[in-house]
Formats: structure tokens, sequence, C-alpha cells
């Protein structure tokens, strides 16, 4: 089967958050099994990185989308990739999304609509000669539109959109309609309206043959008024209808630490000398005090989804404790000053390093002992199997793949609400765990003991892929 990947991120090329790590393991799990192909916006970052790129055909305008022409490519391992060229769109500094300030482009609505109708025109095979598409699979917002695009040619090409996070939609002014050369009749509350926006993410959510996200349980909580963003009701007629499943998310191979060339020191579990090691470099990185107590860090993006602002609130109680804090992300200016701020008022207890780096956050799991995840939703959530693999146990609010992945006082520890208090009795039993230095070591050993391959993920959507072209076939 032939599979087109639409996505804005991956790890070989270019990273904000964890859609880059599941764009660059998933296709590669499943392309053992069908003929998969990632199609990227051709960034600067990502032209730049790639040495040969094969041009194989040209995309028209449309309304206020400029002509683009598509390039082949593969990644190192031979991944075929297609990248959209487009200089005027993608030729910029800055991240995926916005300018060096964090600022988002004022033309993502053309840059994006840009992206899936190219997208729609080769899964078509109106692109490249050789290939066309028998199943598209979608990633977020900013691909959303491929099915839509699909369906206002006409086309019965399959389309899949996974959500990996449903609070970022892809919101337009009406005006946007025209600009992408969307129909008319679709500014309609069953097409692309939102409270008379346009959004983006509503056109897969609408005209995608099937939706998953990255957990069941959010898939559930998706169709409730709390976490559904006023996406409920869609969510909910879909997933009635057997439309909108939940497959969890896995971890690549290099989640190793007897193998991790990056870490202070490898080390597998019972070789707590070697995982001490690791904390030893932690302090000394972070330039916190010598001290026997635990270590808890936190890796994530830096912004009000993750929590932060529970991390901090706690801050003085984990230190009196005897506890200290290590935080690397970056995200929202305010957040990342707070952070800072912090760390200038105790610089012997909390440590903290703006920006990311894979190497650091792998070297932050190795050395800590506990990973702090008090997110108020999280769609699957990366960073708490990391930690896991690692000997670094979580302490996660239970919900989306929170609850899935972290087994409650034998891999890690579950809270139950995104408050203080109940943060705090969290952290709390990973105080009483640290001290009992037996049921530490069976912890430690029970989630490093986890594998979180990507192998399971990848059988579910290659069965999804299959159920979904089924039809397709049969008509
Ligand atoms: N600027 C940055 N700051 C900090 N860490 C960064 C980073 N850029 C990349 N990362 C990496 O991304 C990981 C975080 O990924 P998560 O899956 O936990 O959250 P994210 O919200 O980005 O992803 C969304 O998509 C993923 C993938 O489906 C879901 O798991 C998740 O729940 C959903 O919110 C970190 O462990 C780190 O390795």
């Amino acid at each position: 089967m032939r599979v087109l990947f639409i996505t804005t991120e991956m790890d070989d090329f270019v990273r904000v958050g964890g859609l880059a790590a599941v764009s660059a393991a998933l296709p590669r799990a499943l392309r053992r099994r069908s003929d998969v192909r990632v199609m990227l916006p051709g960034y600067r970052d990502i032209v730049e990185q790639l040495t040969h790129i094969d041009i194989v055909g040209q995309c028209d305008a449309l309304a206020e989308m400029p002509a683009c022409s598509v390039g082949r490519a593969a990644t190192k391992d031979g991944l075929p990739v297609y990248v959209l060229l487009c200089p005027q769109l993608y030729d910029r500094p800055g991240n995926p999304y916005g300018d060096e300030s964090g600022q988002d482009w004022p033309d993502n609505d053309i840059r994006f609509g840009r992206f899936a109708s190219a997208a729609a025109e080769l899964a078509l095979g109106k692109v490249d000669k050789n290939w066309a598409a028998d199943l598209v699979h979608a990633n977020d917002w900013q691909a959303a539109l491929t099915p839509a695009y699909l369906a206002w040619k006409g086309a019965k090409v399959p389309s899949i959109l996974t959500i990996h996070n449903l609070a970022y939609q892809g919101l337009f002014p009406p005006d946007s309609l025209r600009r992408i050369g969307a129909p008319e009749s679709s500014f309609h509350i069953d097409g692309l309206e939102f409270y008379d926006h346009v959004s983006f993410l509503k056109g897969g959510l609408v005209y995608a043959s099937h939706l998953t996200t990255v957990s069941a349980t959010y898939a559930k909580e998706i169709t409730t008024r709390e976490l559904g963003c006023g996406l409920e009701g869609l969510l909910k007629r879909r997933s009635d209808a057997d439309q909108l499943t939940g497959i969890l998310n896995g971890i690549d191979e290099s989640w190793d630490p007897r193998a991790c060339a990056q870490l202070a020191q490898t080390f597998g579990a019972g070789d707590w000398a070697g995982k001490q090691a690791n904390a030893d470099y932690v302090r000394k990185q972070f330039g916190l005090a010598l001290s026997r107590g635990p270590i808890f860090a936190l890796v994530a993006r830096l912004v009000h989804q993750k929590g932060v602002d529970l991390v901090l609130s706690a801050a003085d109680k984990i230190i009196d404790a005897g506890g200290q804090i290590v935080v690397t992300g970056s995200g929202e200016p305010h957040i990342e000053k707070a952070l800072v701020e912090a760390h200038l008022r105790r610089p012997d207890a909390i440590g903290v390093v703006i920006g990311f780096n894979d190497g650091q956050a792998r070297r932050m799991f190795a050395g800590s002992d506990f990973t702090l995840m008090p997110s108020r939703f999280e769609p699957c959530g990366l960073s708490q199997m990391y930690a896991q693999r690692f000997g670094s146990l979580p302490i996660g609010h239970q919900t989306g793949g929170l609850a899935e992945t972290i087994k409650d006082g034998e891999t890690g520890f579950l809270f139950s609400k995104p408050s203080p208090e109940s943060f705090l009795g969290g952290v709390q039993r990973a105080f009483e765990a640290f001290r009992a230095k037996d049921r530490l070591d069976t912890m430690r050993r029970n989630a490093m003991a986890r594998s979180f391959s990507w192998d399971l993920s990848a059988a579910c959507y290659n069965a999804l892929y299959r159920k979904t072209v089924a039809p397709s076939i049969a008509a």
C-alpha cells in the first residue's frame, strides 16, 4: 500500500515538539509493511540539510497561494521524503510556525493551505508521474486540510487525520477561505467554520475518512466538554460512528541507557553507581549544591498545558524536603522568565537551561530520580516514557497517555487533579519511595524493563490503514 504521511516536523530535520519524534519513528516502523513516503514543507533548515533533491513536478497557483514545485529526496537511511519547494513561503528564519521571536507568521493560512493542497495533488498522482497514494495520513492542523482539498476535488483517496494536540487548531479570519481557494459553501458549521473563524483542524475532523489520536484515554477525553475544545460534539459523532481511534505512541530504540552515547556514563538496571555518575554530572552541569537528596527533572515545551506553574508552586516544598529541580525546554516567554527567576532565587537547588537539545534531555533523564509531568492534559506524552527507560520515575497527572503509560506505584506515580495539593501528594509519595531503597530499586527496575516499542503502535496503524482503504477498493 502506498501511504503519504504528511507532517510539518520530523526529528531528522526540524523539531518543535513531540510531533517531530513521532514523524521520524512511525513512518520508519511502517516501512516494512507499506510504501510510506513523508511530505514536509521545504523550510530553510530542511532544504539545507538534504544533499540531493529531484524536482518531480509542479502545482499551479491557487487563489492567493503561489505556484510551487515538489522535490523528492530521502533521509540518510533511505526513507523517501517529498519536500514542497516554495521559497516565498518556507525559506525563512525562525521555527516552522513563526519568526525568531516566536510570533506566528501572518500568512500561516497560505503556508499550510498551500502545503495541504499540494499534498492532495501529490496523493492524486498529479505531481510525481511515478507515484500516487492509496491513503493519506495527515498530522495535526497544519496538514488537516488535505482531506478537505481531496473532497473538494471529488477525489476518493481515503484519509486519516491524527490529532496530536486538539488545543492547536489553526484558526484564521473568515477571509482566509478565499485566500486558500476553499469553496464558499464550506464556511458552514458542518465544514470549516468555527465561531466565525476558519478552522484548519476542523477541515480534517469533518472530511477525513477516519480520525486517530495518540492514546485511547485522550480519544475519549476529547469527546467531552472539558477537553473537547469546543469540538466535542463533532468528535463524539465520529467516535460513535467508530471513526475515532486512540493509538498510543511508542519511542524509538535509541532510548536505551545501556547504549546511549550521549550520557555521562552508560548504565543498565541495577547499575545504580552508573546512574549516580549521571546524577553527579547533572548537579555539576547545573551548578547545584552537593546533595544526597533526589533530583526532579522537567523536560517539556514550556507552555500552559505542561503545568510548569504547579512545579513552581511546589518548588520550595520540594527543596525544603531535600530535593533539587532541573528544567529544560523552551516555549512561552513568561514561563521561561518565571523559571529563570526561580533559578536565580535558589541557584543551589534549581537549575534551568532554556532551549532544547536532545542530548541535554537524555542526560537529565539519566541523572534524575524523578521526572515531573503535571500536564493539565496530555494526548500521549513522550517524556514519561523516555524517563522510565532511563530509570527516572515519572510523577504524572492521571490524564491522557500519562494514565496509560505510568503504572501507579510500580513504574511511577499518578495524581488525580492538576492542583498544587494533588501534585504535592504525588511528590510526597516519590520522596517516600526514595527513602525506601528496596522499593526504589524495584520501581526503577520495573520502569527500565518497559520497552514502549513502536511495533505495537505500527501494527495498529497498519491494520487501520488496511481497514480504511478496503471500502474504497470495494467501491
Ligand atoms: N522546545 C522543546 N522543549 C522541550 N522539549 C522539546 C522541545 N522540542 C522537542 N522536545 C521533545 O519533545 C518531548 C515532548 O514531547 P511530548 O510528547 O511530551 O509533548 P508535545 O506537547 O510536544 O507533543 C504533542 O504531540 C505528542 C506526539 O503525539 C504527544 O505525545 C503529546 O501528548 C502532545 O502534546 C520532550 O521529551 C523532548 O524530547
